[in-house]
């Protein structure tokens, strides 16, 4: 593979290239035999080739068209990821069915996700829902669509029935579940796999639940700016946080990207305050913040060159 170059097109948001296309990532590609190159939405995608390999966070019937008409006339190329398989991580309901279906070796630890009912705009009484389904208050509602926008983002802790009435569905309410206000985030680029650990929701102790809100709206608790990461408070609970066992990690980050069909995502993780060895998954994204990890051109460059390999191995079929 020493002299053959590959040709690596990439389509994301402005945002995502100035966080993600950095000098370090296109220097550490190019000296691996990578080049990544940006594709031009204003021309057709078959003219701007060849390409080894299209990665993308883009929707929307123009660009499915788009790549549709190049992996017919590029067989070998490989396309990562496919728009319908990144498509089911947009709603929120359903982005964590998978998880049920993982079979996890040994009894060590366990995975599952909290429990979650779905609220439509005309479901009537939300209370008898709850109650039914097994639900405990608090619960955090998540609007239903998580397509990237400011507002999918948007959550509520609901701490009590009261709360119920400021919401607005469609939405996802799911049990909060304690965890010792840290997730783990687990990064998968293909077969490489590495788990972070973030800010979160503090513990809600049951004997404080009285002296609380009704409703308390939040957004993007783990992406705080570094300011407030660097809160004394928090840093510390960061610190002392034991990660999952790596072997768990690695198990779990497999059969979800089979699962899913997906090479590029992260999922965030937490770990039950009250069980101690019960993990839930609570989300799983799209092409998340690789920058965010230190190093993370090494990574994304080792993923780039299974891809390569994927696409010689296609060639000679
Ligand atoms: O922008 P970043 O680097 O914070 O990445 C966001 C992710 O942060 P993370 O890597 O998990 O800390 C973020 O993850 P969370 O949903 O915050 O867990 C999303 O993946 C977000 O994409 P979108 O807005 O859902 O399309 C990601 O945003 P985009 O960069 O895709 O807009
Ligand atoms: N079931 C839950 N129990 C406890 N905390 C949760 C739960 N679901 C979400 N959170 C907290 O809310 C944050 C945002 O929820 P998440 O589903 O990850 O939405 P987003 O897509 O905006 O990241 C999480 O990072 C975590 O801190
Ligand atoms: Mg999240
Ligand atoms: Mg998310």
């Amino acid at each position: 593979m020493s002299e053959r170059r590959f040709r690596f097109g990439y389509v994301l948001a402005s945002k995502k290239v100035s966080s993600f296309i950095q000098d370090s990532l296109i220097n550490h590609a190019q000296e691996n035999g990578i080049d990544l190159v940006p594709i031009d939405l204003d021309k057709p995608l078959i003219e701007q080739g060849p390409f080894d390999c299209i990665f993308h966070k883009l929707y929307g019937p123009e660009w499915r068209k788009q790549l549709e008409e190049f992996a017919l006339q590029n067989p070998t190329a490989i396309i990562v990821d496919p728009i319908d398989a990144i498509e089911k991580l947009h709603n929120r309901l359903t982005m964590l069915d998978v998880v049920n279906e993982l079979k996890i070796a040994g009894d060590s630890e366990t995975i599952g996700i909290p429990i979650q009912i779905f609220v439509g705009e005309n479901s009537e009484s939300l209370l008898d829902a709850i109650t039914s389904q097994g639900l405990h208050f608090p619960v955090i509602a998540k609007p239903l669509i998580a397509n990237g926008s400011a507002d999918s983002h948007q959550m509520s802790l609901v701490l009590k029935p009261e709360g119920l009435q400021g919401l607005k569905p469609p939405i996802v309410l799911q049990e909060f579940v304690n965890h010792g206000g840290v997730i783990f985030k687990v990064y998968v680029a293909g077969e490489h796999v590495k788990c972070v650990k973030r800010r979160s929701l503090p513990d809600i102790p049951e004997e404080k639940l009285g002296m609380l809100e009704n409703l308390i709206s939040f957004s993007q608790i783990s992406n705080l700016t570094a300011q407030d990461q660097n809160d004394d408070t928090f840093a510390e609970l960061i610190e002392k946080a034991v990660m999952p066992p790596s072997r768990f990690v690695t198990d779990v980050a497999n059969q979800l990207r089979d699962a899913l069909k997906l090479h590029l995502f992260n999922f965030d993780m937490i770990r039950d305050e009250k069980v101690g060895n019960r993990y839930l998954v609570i989300d799983i994204n799209y092409f998340p913040g690789y920058a965010k990890i230190p190093n993370y051109e090494t990574m994304m460059t080792a993923f780039f060159l299974d891809i390569a390999r994927e696409k010689l191995n296609n060639e000679s079929r």
